[in-house]
């Protein structure tokens, strides 16, 4: 694809945050922005009308899911991801990498590709760059990652070397392999937790060329230190004409402190993953709602919030739900919390556009209680 689909919008003078506008083959994307996570074709217990009432502009799927079941072919056969799970706005599909590193068994990884077992029957496949391109190209994702080895954040030193270098080599292959001109392909830089590797990652993923750059490797149990300190360093090394998106991130303060960094994409399964857990997302901290003291608490989730949870359903209620069970519960606090992070990324995109993202980081850090400094 042509370099013109991502448009520099407007820069914070104050700052390297920036706004954004990606176009792809199923609409604009408004940068920065998160990604609610589709793993299997849905994002858990939300409709596609759930979404599009949240305004969600673009949603993830899994391709290492997707192939093991229902499979590409069918998903193809069936006009696509979009027509499979009624969802016309823009996908972003994964290349499988990191599932296979970390949910499929005895993997035994080669130059070839990666070994498997299914983690839902033990099968054994073999996930190969071009078979990983092939997947998203019958997926029909508007956005599709190229296949990379994420290293263990333990990783030493040479092997994260090694990796690297693998990963250059797969990244080739999967642009090589590539035909699809209605999809933006993306390149993964790695390089652990080493400022100097991901300099040589970053500038060998750059000088094959793709669409967007992801920094992958991040957000697999490295410290709040570590993870910051590998955004800052890649970032004034990034082209600045292509969307930068961070993979597996992460907490509402780590979204601004990449956005004030320059980053551009986000997803994480925190705001779903803890929904389904109760643990929900609000102006003043996080709420367990199961908690007895919720138990004949009339007031809403989050005053704060102008969701349609918040401003219909009581916390007594809402722990009720949870308490007993109810399908109804995963329901409600995942539209909450996903509108809790679509709606900070909305606040911040008002505040790049009127060069105020450093005070709003600042005061974010400052009043909120999501300051884990
Ligand atoms: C959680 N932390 C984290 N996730 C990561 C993912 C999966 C995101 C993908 O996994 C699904 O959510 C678990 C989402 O669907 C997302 O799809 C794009 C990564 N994927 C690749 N290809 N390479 C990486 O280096 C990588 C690093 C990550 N760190
Ligand atoms: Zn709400």
């Amino acid at each position: 694809m042509s370099a013109d689909h991502f448009t520099l919008i407007h820069r914070d003078t104050s700052c390297g945050a920036r706004l954004g506008s990606l176009k792809t083959a199923h609409g604009m994307i408004e940068t920065p922005i998160f990604m609610p996570v589709g793993t299997n074709a849905t994002v858990k217990a939300m409709t596609p009308e759930d979404l599009l009432a949240i305004n969600a502009q673009i949603i993830l799927a899994n391709t290492y899911h997707l192939y093991l079941r229902p499979g590409h072919k069918l998903v193809k056969k069936l006009g696509g991801l979009h027509n499979f799970m009624n969802w016309q706005r823009p996908m972003l599909t994964d290349s499988g990498g990191f599932q296979v590193f970390s949910l499929g068994d005895l993997r035994k990884i080669s130059e070839h590709g990666v070994k498997f077992q299914s983690h839902l029957d033990g099968s054994y496949h073999v996930l190969t760059p071009e078979l990983a391109i092939e997947i998203q190209e019958d997926l029909g994702a508007d956005i599709i990652m190229c296949f990379d080895e994420c290293p263990p954040a333990t990783a030493d030193y040479n092997y994260v070397v090694r990796s690297l270098e693998m990963t250059t080599r797969w990244a080739r292959r999967c642009k090589d392999a590539h035909t699809r001109q209605d999809q933006l392909l993306f390149g993964i830089i790695q390089g652990g937790m080493h400022h100097d590797l991901r300099a040589r990652s970053l500038a060998d993923i750059c000088s094959i060329g793709f669409d967007g750059y992801a920094l992958g490797g991040l957000s697999v149990g490295e410290t709040k230190e570590q993870m910051y300190g590998v955004m800052e360093a890649c970032a004034s090394m990034m082209p600045k004409d292509k969307p930068r998106y961070i993979m597996g991130i992460g907490a509402p303060e780590d979204l601004v402190e990449a956005v004030w960094h320059g980053y551009d994409m986000f997803d994480c399964v925190m705001p779903t993953r803890n929904a389904r857990n109760g643990m929900l997302f609000t102006s003043q901290g996080r709420i367990n709602i199961k908690a007895k003291i919720y138990e004949e608490d009339e007031r809403p989730l989050d005053p704060e919030c102008g969701c349609h949870v918040c401003r219909t359903y009581s916390r007594a209620y809402l722990r009720h739900l949870y308490r007993s069970g109810e399908i109804l519960a995963s329901n409600l606090n995942t539209y909450h919390n996903l509108y809790f992070y679509l709606d900070l990324m909305r606040r911040i995109r008002e505040s790049i556009l009127e060069n105020s993202f450093t005070a709003f980081r600042h005061s974010f850090f400052e009043k909120s209680v999501y300051n884990q400094k």
